[in-house]
């Protein structure tokens, strides 16, 4: 097959009369819900539901095996190899598909708020409401940069066209095909937003590392001295709902980088979870659902068109999409310092992680590459309960290179820079999932607070014994035996018998970086 000229089928795709280019939010607003894609709500936000798919399909996303980075990629289950011929000939029916449309909206912005290192993108949507995500998730250009702007990579979103797996060369009928060289990402098969704004985070993991910047699944706020605080964590572990705290400002709320000068967000906006949202909870998220905000799969009453944010008949992962101008405390644009306080989320299913421990170099190095987490209701397809999960770097669905390759650049900056990094269970307390209960928000962003206002630094703790973990014997406003693990059981041989259980998960799962220095694979993990 003869390779196709994909940036002249893009760009007769784009120059068609039928795309509406860099609308307004009102005016997609207006679109979105006179096309009957979605509905106005009581805030003024808009409500969409994307049917079969309510969270990102991991299992259908590809990379095209191209020269230009073949060599470069952590080949296997994450990033799956696909052809270029594959890809065109995809490519090529998704954009004819387009084409066919009565409308087509186009966004060009950009992704990273650091003008030294940002990509200038653009995303075509099928949807409007799409176009509205795209609009309020990443990073608007000025009407200058608009009238200079030269997109670096295009997201084609098709949710409509589906593939046909027997001759399409894919597995089901969705698709997220990233091409490297063509700099090109195309979706089909999906209506779930966040795929959109996951590929190009994919994208700035391959792409930030050569520029000596460290790309980063974490949500980043700073204090009134400029103490930046990052917060590192899988689907559902608390970034999103952590970073948003009345006394700090939110740099961002998902995707970061951490550059010699400081780090900056990749995104202009959020991306919320909203299952039993209140405003008792969390204040700052609840307020920011207003005119505009994109609400996905969220019950809305039919008549009053309220949203009840306790309904989880579509999904657990409802999700509010908001401009991050719509939190009230924020850095604009969104650049700070370095951190001085890491913190590693993690939700253990298990129950038997602390809620909050001290991290040395070598667990801090250990911990990041582990990974340990559970995969939460919902966030991808198939998940319906917490799944324990061992996820490279608190991310690895999103990491084109090789998990080390982050991790010596984390471990290096920590150094640099003296950041105290600290393991945070955001998970399950006083038995597994299923038996125990969820930790209390409460009590974590109480010990987020402390650790963050150097409060843990010169406080005696206690050394776990079967994690080697030292956690603090005391945080003001946490009953101390929530503190202790152990103590928290009623059960005590039940919890020996688990928390036995995890650490030898945790050597099986360390076996695959085998050739990680001996320092961290001694002294960072479980004792025995
Ligand atoms: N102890 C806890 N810490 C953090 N979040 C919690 C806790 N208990 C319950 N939650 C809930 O878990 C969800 C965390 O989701 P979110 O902050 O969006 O995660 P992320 O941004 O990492 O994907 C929110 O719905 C929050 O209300
Ligand atoms: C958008 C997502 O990110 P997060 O849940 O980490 O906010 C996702 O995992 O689909
Ligand atoms: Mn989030």
């Amino acid at each position: 097959m003869n390779s196709i000229d994909t940036v002249n089928e893009l760009n007769e795709l784009l120059s068609g009369e039928n795309v509406n280019i860099q609308l307004s939010v009102a005016q997609l607003v207006e679109k979105a819900t006179s096309r009957g894609e979605a509905v106005l709500t009581s805030t003024g936000a808009v409500k969409a539901e994307t049917g079969k798919y309510t969270g990102r399909s991991p299992q259908d996303k590809y990379i095209v095996d191209e020269p230009i980075s073949r060599d470069k990629i952590d080949w296997g289950s994450v990033n799956q190899p696909i052809s270029s011929e594959v890809f065109e000939s995809l490519y090529k029916k998704v954009t004819s598909y387009l084409a066919e449309q009565n409308e087509l909206f186009l966004f060009k912005g950009f992704a990273g708020a650091d003008k030294t290192s940002r990509l200038s993108i653009q995303v075509i949507n099928e949807y409007a409401w799409h176009n509205l995500f795209a609009q309020q998730l990443f990073i608007n250009p000025t009407e200058e940069e608009l009238a200079n702007h030269k997109a670096d990579f295009t997201v084609v979103s098709a949710p409509n066209f589906k593939a046909n797996p027997a001759v399409d060369g894919t597995k089901t009928e969705t698709f997220i095909i990233v091409s490297m060289e063509k700099r090109i990402v195309l979706i089909g098969g999906t209506e779930y937003a966040g795929e959109m704004k996951k590929s190009i985070f994919s994208i700035m993991n391959y792409l930030l590392p050569e520029q000596n910047i460290l790309p980063m699944h974490c949500s980043a706020n700073v204090g009134e001295e400029g103490d930046v605080a990052l917060f590192f964590g899988l689907s559902g572990t608390g970034k999103t709902t952590l970073s948003a705290d009345a006394g700090r400002k939110l740099i961002g709320d998902d995707e970061h980088g951490w550059s010699d000068n400081g780090v900056f967000n990749i995104e202009g906006g959020c991306y919320a979870k909203c299952i039993d949202l209140t405003r008792e909870n969390e204040p700052q998220i609840y307020d920011a659902i207003t005119f505009g905000t994109v609400l996905e799969n969220v019950v809305v009453d039919a008549k009053t068109r309220v949203a009840n944010y306790a309904d989880n008949s579509l999904t657990e992962n409802t999700r509010a999409a908001y401009q991050i101008q719509n939190i009230e405390n924020i850095v604009d644009p969104s650049v700070a310092g370095h951190p001085n306080t890491i913190v590693f989320l993690t939700a253990d299913a298990f129950g038997v992680l602390p809620p909050i421990s001290k991290l040395t170099k070598e667990q801090a190095m250990y911990h990041f590459l582990s990974g340990f987490t559970s995969k939460l209701a919902g966030t991808e397809r198939g998940i319906t309960s917490p799944q324990p999960a061992f996820s490279t770097c608190f991310g690895s669905p999103f990491l084109p290179l090789h998990a080390t390759v982050y991790a010596e650049m984390l471990g290096k900056k920590i150094d640099e820079h003296g950041a105290q990094v600290f393991l945070v269970n955001t998970g399950w307390t006083g038995g597994e999932y299923g038996v125990g209960s969820r930790m209390k928000l409460s009590y974590t962003r109480t010990m987020v607070r402390a650790a963050i206002d150097g409060k843990l630094n010169n406080v005696e703790t206690e050394t776990d014994t079967v994690f080697g973990l030292a956690i603090p014997k005391q945080v003001e406003g946490v009953p101390s035996e929530v503190l202790i693990p152990r103590n928290a059981w009623t059960d005590k041989a039940a919890y020996d018998k688990k928390a036995a259980e995890l650490a030898q998960a945790f050597h099986e799962n360390f076996k695959k970086f085998g050739t990680v220095s001996e320092e961290i694979s001694q002294k960072g993990g479980p004792l025995a």
